[in-house]
């Protein structure tokens, strides 16, 4: 028997529901703008409205998806897939069972099924299912979730658990332009990936849905089909110094005009110097340590710090928990695993941290970063001590990249930045950085600042942070007025503030090369 299922593209699925659409917008006419813009797939999804009134709309609707080929599932109702001849169904685990939709719609239309743990999929796979929903990824506000959020640990152990079993997954859920990237390539593995996301609300609450939608659709083309290459990559392949020079330049001033709020549970000795960093740039910080906290920062955080130079149950605690809180938020989470081998308490911290969080840059010294890559580095207290070759830094950052599926920036006189492909050594900065306290703190909470805008290419949000910071310590290190460093220190504030303001001056200044 032939069959004639329609050819699905499943990159980015939108899931409707009207009522959250811009005040005064048209459903159809909105939906037209997301199918120009890039929409591929389309499910009509009505909770409350009786037979007759969804048939027709669902009529009005296919005619608009049949204008751009994009098929149009409807959710939960047979009958009126069936009335309009829709090309499948979506149920849930509490809708009709699959064997029956099958049954009443025939072999030639699409049976997607909601799952949420690895027997639901084992399930729906073995009954038939062409596409998985997995979710919720994350909380989301537009339908009471009766079960706790996945998180893409959770994703990646579902999608595990089918692997070879050729069916198409959409991960849904608390899902947004921003964490798209860290959700489809974290949830990844060699022989695993998501082939699209479902989105609701970002896209029916978008004012300007073609514009979005575009957008939206080559963040998630781009990331699906480099998880199909199973390589772990956060931007563009671009290996030009000058094109990157150029990103750094317009990144800067973009952390001033958006002011994003940087959370920071960092080590008492840098607090205020951090804080004033932060400010410098233009982004806002707020050094919140209490547990109770966490949670409801994570709703208006634009990135989370995090620093383990204290170390305290108490603070590490809490740590883990805005890690996880950020996470299921989608928004970045830096963390500095300061002296992270210098003794075992460290050790042993430092290593809870990996396994219990997902960190989208990990910045360290090179003691740091080579201890926990395995290449041997050394540290006193917090310090790094010891010289290392070019070529094992540059391993040491990709490995530990491709280990923790995140950027690594390892500091020192000249830093290594990695996403586990690409491989960049910046070559700016100072001495006198060296002689004063937390200068390497500093440089995770400016990557935390750069992060918090750039929420799609932490690789260039890594190099634009350190390169930026370490210029203002030339700069600052060249002042006449600057002695040492006491004055250095105030200096280096100052310098930040000004590039923030004048950001053009980066580009004599920059020293980047790449390495691969
Ligand atoms: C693509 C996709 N995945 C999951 C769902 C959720 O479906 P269901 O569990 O039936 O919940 P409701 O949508 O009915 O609230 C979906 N609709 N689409
Ligand atoms: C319809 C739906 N199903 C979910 C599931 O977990 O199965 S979560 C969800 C709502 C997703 O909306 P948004 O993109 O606005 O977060």
């Amino acid at each position: 028997m032939t069959c004639n299922k329609p050819q699905v593209d499943y990159s980015l699925y939108l899931v409707t529901e009207r009522s959250l659409l811009p005040k005064g917008t048209n459903f159809l006419e909105h939906l037209e703008l997301c199918l120009k813009g890039g929409v591929t797939l389309v499910q009509l999804r009505e909770k409350n409205l009786d037979t007759r009134p969804f048939i027709e709309l669902a009529k009005q609707t296919k005619a608009i998806t049949d204008k751009y080929s994009i098929p149009l599932i409807i959710n939960d109702r047979v009958d009126v897939a069936l009335a309009v001849d829709a090309a499948g169904v979506h149920v849930g685990q509490d809708d009709m069972p699959l064997q029956q939709v099958r049954h009443f719609i025939g072999d030639n239309k699409i049976i997607g099924v909601s799952v949420n743990n690895v027997q639901e999929a084992a399930e729906a796979v073995n009954a038939g299912a062409d596409y998985l929903g997995i979710g919720a990824v994350w909380f989301t506000s537009t339908k009471t979730l009766t079960k706790k959020p996945l998180g893409v640990e959770g994703v990646q152990t579902i999608l595990q658990s089918i692997e070879g079993k050729n069916v198409p997954t959409v991960a849904i859920g608390g899902i947004n332009m921003q964490n798209t990237p860290q959700l489809i390539s974290k949830s990844s593995t060699s022989t695993v990936h998501l082939d699209g996301v479902a989105v609701v609300s970002a896209i029916m609450s978008s004012t300007e849905p073609e514009q979005f939608c575009k957008d939206f659709a080559n963040v998630v083309i781009q990331y699906v089909s480099k998880s199909e290459k199973s390589s772990f990559v956060t931007g563009g392949d671009q290996k030009d110094e000058n094109a990157l020079i150029d990103d750094i330049i317009k990144l800067v001033p973009l952390i001033r005009q958006k002011g994003p709020l940087v959370h920071h549970i960092t080590n008492n000795v840098v607090i205020n110097d951090n804080a004033n960093a932060t400010l410098a740039l233009g982004a806002s910080p707020i050094m919140a340590t209490h547990p109770e906290d966490v949670a409801d920062l994570a709703v208006v955080n634009g990135a989370m710090v995090l620093n383990m130079g204290t170390v305290d149950e108490t603070i590490t605690n809490a740590m883990v928990l805005a890690a996880q809180e950020n996470v299921r938020h989608g928004h970045p989470v830096i963390f500095d695993p300061v002296g992270a081998v210098a003794t075992n308490l460290r050790k042993k911290v430092s290593s809870r941290f990996l396994k219990e969080c997902e960190f989208t840059v990990i910045k360290g010294n090179s003691g740091e970063i080579l201890g926990l890559a395995g290449k041997g580095g050394q540290s006193r207290g917090v310090d790094s001590i010891g010289s290392h070759e070019e070529s094992i830094a540059a391993q040491a950052v990709k490995e530990l990249a491709l280990r923790h599926k995140c950027v690594v920036g390892m500091t020192g006189a000249t830093d290594y930045v990695s996403d586990g492909q690409r491989v960049i050594a910046l070559e700016n900065g100072h001495e006198l950085m060296a002689s004063i306290t937390g200068s390497g703190c500093m440089a995770t909470t400016v990557v935390g600042c750069f992060s918090a805008v750039e929420k799609t290419d932490f690789l260039l949000a890594t190099v634009a942070a350190l390169t930026t910071l370490n210029i203002a310590s030339e700069n600052a290190a060249n002042r006449p007025d600057v002695q040492g460093p006491g004055t250095f220190r105030s200096a280096l504030i100052d310098e930040l503030f000004k590039l923030s303001n004048a950001p053009e001056s980066i580009r004599n200044a920059a020293k980047i090369r790449w390495l691969n």
